[in-house]
């Protein structure tokens, strides 16, 4: 039997780990294997997946529609040897992936038989303007990639604000199902086929763009734990030179519990996580900016503070 794949693409912090753990909650007893994909050196994605009847297999430390491309063949060659092999798999990618390169790969004739691309899903945050919208070249190639378009964080903004995104999006991608999905919520029924004898049809796809650097990923790790009041300070500085940052530490405040920390679209949140893992640093955050904005250096100044024993 084909497994069906579904490809989760999506900005920076748009939402999609969100998406998958939903789906992944309401998987209805199907087995269902989870490929996550991390620009930076540390999955953090791979740790805040839960529930992949199947497992969890990360890709980190690159992309998987360029530098990864390899492993992501091999690591599905992989979950389909397995006895016995998966229902379904999910693949999330990294949010600065085009998945147009990604389609490209899946069809792979080997791929393609076992594992036909399914069903694509773009996440878009509904606080994205229909400006930036039409002017983000990878946001316009996530966009048009997709199927489904899941509007997460709708809880955010208002009806107009909505409205005209939804009118934005039409006028790019006017075939793709458009769908409010607050809090990852995408109906199961998009995402899953119902029959499961339809062979997909093949995708058709651009030709191949040279990749461009416009990210960089940052990583701070710590064996101590985080002071909060002193984070919060930290982030305040960081936050104008982020595209995206998020993390796992133990705190000064409440040692022996991790606090999942996130910070997209200039908005940073913390909620408990679970128990801390052996042999992993107390403290591991990732920071993603543009090329050149900022440096190593930067980031364990300004993150070092946080852990000083005064
Ligand atoms: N308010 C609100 N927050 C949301 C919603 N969906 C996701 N979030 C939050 O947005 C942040 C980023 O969500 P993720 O699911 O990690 O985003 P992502 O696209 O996987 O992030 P990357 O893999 O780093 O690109 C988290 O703090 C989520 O809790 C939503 O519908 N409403």
């Amino acid at each position: 039997m084909p497994v069906p794949i579904l490809l989760v693409t999506g900005f920076l912090g748009a939402g999609k780990t969100t998406v998958v753990n939903h789906l992944l909650a309401h998987a209805q007893g199907r087995r269902i294997a989870a490929v996550v994909n991390d620009f930076g050196a540390i999955n953090i994605d791979a740790e805040l997946i839960a529930g992949a009847s199947d497992g969890v297999v990360s890709l980190s430390n690159g992309c998987i529609c360029c530098s990864l491309e390899g492993d992501l063949l091999r690591t599905l060659a992989g979950l389909l040897r397995r006895d016995p092999p998966p229902e379904f798999i999910v693949i999330e990618t990294s949010g600065i992936a085009d998945p147009a390169d990604i389609v490209r790969n899946l069809m792979d004739p080997m791929i393609w038989r076992e594992a036909p691309l399914e069903t694509v899903v773009c996440v878009v945050d509904a606080t994205t303007t229909a400006t930036t919208l039409k002017d983000d070249a990878l946001l316009r190639s996530q966009l048009r990639a997709a199927d489904v378009v899941a509007l997460s964080k709708v809880d955010l903004v208002d009806g107009a604000g909505r409205a005209q995104l939804r009118e934005a999006i039409r006028a790019l991608h006017s075939v793709a199902v458009v769908v409010d999905a607050l809090h990852g919520e995408v109906p199961a029924a998009l995402l899953f086929p119902v029959d499961v004898d339809r062979v997909p049809t093949p995708r058709e796809v651009g030709a191949r763009r040279p990749a461009v650097d416009r990210f960089e990923t940052l990583s701070w790790t710590s064996e101590r734990p985080v002071s909060l009041p002193r984070l919060q300070q930290a982030i305040g500085r960081l936050a104008p030179k982020l595209a995206r940052a998020k993390g796992l530490f133990e705190t000064v405040e409440q040692p022996g519990r991790l606090m999942v920390f996130q910070l997209t679209g200039g908005r940073a949140t913390l909620a408990p996580g679970g128990a801390p893992a052996a042999g992993v640093p107390r403290a591991r955050i990732v920071f993603i900016a543009e090329l050149g904005v900022l440096s190593k250096a930067e980031i364990d100044g300004v993150m070092e503070a946080c852990t000083a024993v005064e």
